[in-house]
């Protein structure tokens, strides 16, 4: 039998993609407030790989990743996890999707007060009355160094602590792909240092695939591939980056302006 007959029955994911979009574009408003979000991005973010998203203020960054992450609906184009195509789904299997597939750490770190560090931890596995695998716990639990702190509420943890409990609870249903939104944004430099380490050893120890938009070259440096994005495009990448490396990439094509404090790189039309 050719391959070409074997075509239709192939799988619909390439091996090693964690999650990918083709063409994606995403429009905002119309007429005079229209803004181009995206248009028409085609990206990869493969297993076992921490990829940061860099670019100007309001390039498209927080969109790209939440259209990746099933979080908004993209004008066009599609958006795959693992074998699935996000546009198949309806929206309770959207919402299941979300909660067995992908782990999310927010810059707000989103935990719920009344409930105590494991309780977060474990609270997306309780939801899906899921009982947690006690092992995987144990390893992500010891892995962002929170044995100790289990029965804490949110409000008797500093905020790099809280912000290690959201990335627990992002790690423990072992997701297809954890999405970070400037996960260390509300941190300062030695707590955020210290999450991005655990979500680097994530990807190097268990294998997890990472996706974070950062405005910060140090951030960036934690990854193994940077991607940067202008005015809702993929204009450039870098792998193996560094904190010197990215911030000359971010001055060159920004002219001289730095992604935190840059010109707005949507467009309208
Ligand atoms: N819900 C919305 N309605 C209208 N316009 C929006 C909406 N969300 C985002 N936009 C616009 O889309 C463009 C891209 O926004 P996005 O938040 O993705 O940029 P960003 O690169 O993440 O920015 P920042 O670095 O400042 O967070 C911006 O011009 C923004 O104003």
């Amino acid at each position: 039998m050719t391959a070409d007959a074997l075509a239709p029955y192939a799988p619909r994911s390439m091996p090693g993609i964690a999650a990918a979009t083709t063409d994606l574009s995403k429009v905002y408003g119309r007429g005079d407030t229209r803004v181009v979000a995206l248009d028409r991005v085609s990206v990869s973010f493969r297993e076992g790989e921490f990829t940061a998203i860099m670019g100007p203020s309001g390039c498209g960054k927080s969109t790209l990743l939440h259209c990746a992450a099933g979080l908004d609906t993209p004008t066009s184009g599609s958006v795959r996890v693992g074998t699935t195509d996000l546009g198949t789904l309806d929206d309770r299997r959207l919402t299941q999707l979300r909660r067995d597939r992908i782990g999310f750490v927010f810059q707000a770190f989103n935990l719920l007060p009344t409930l105590t560090a494991l309780e977060n931890i474990t609270l997306p596995l309780s939801i899906a009355g899921r009982r947690p695998d006690r092992q995987w716990l144990d390893r992500v639990v010891s892995m962002v160094g929170l044995s100790q702190r289990l029965g804490h509420r949110p409000a008797q943890l500093s905020g790099g602590q809280q912000q290690r409990v959201a990335v627990a609870r992002a790690l423990v249903s072992r997701p297809a792909v954890v999405f970070g939104d400037e996960p260390t944004g509300n941190l300062d430099s030695r707590a955020g240092a210290e999450v991005l380490g655990f979500l680097r050893d994530s990807v190097r120890e268990l294998g997890q695939s990472v996706v974070m938009v950062t405005h910060d070259p140090v951030a960036a440096g934690f990854a193994d591939r940077v991607l940067f994005l202008a005015d809702g495009r993929l204009v450039d990448e870098m792998t193996r980056p560094t904190p010197d490396r990215v911030m000359d990439l971010m001055l060159r094509t920004s002219g001289g302006e730095s992604g935190a404090s840059g010109a707005s790189g949507a467009r309208t039309r």
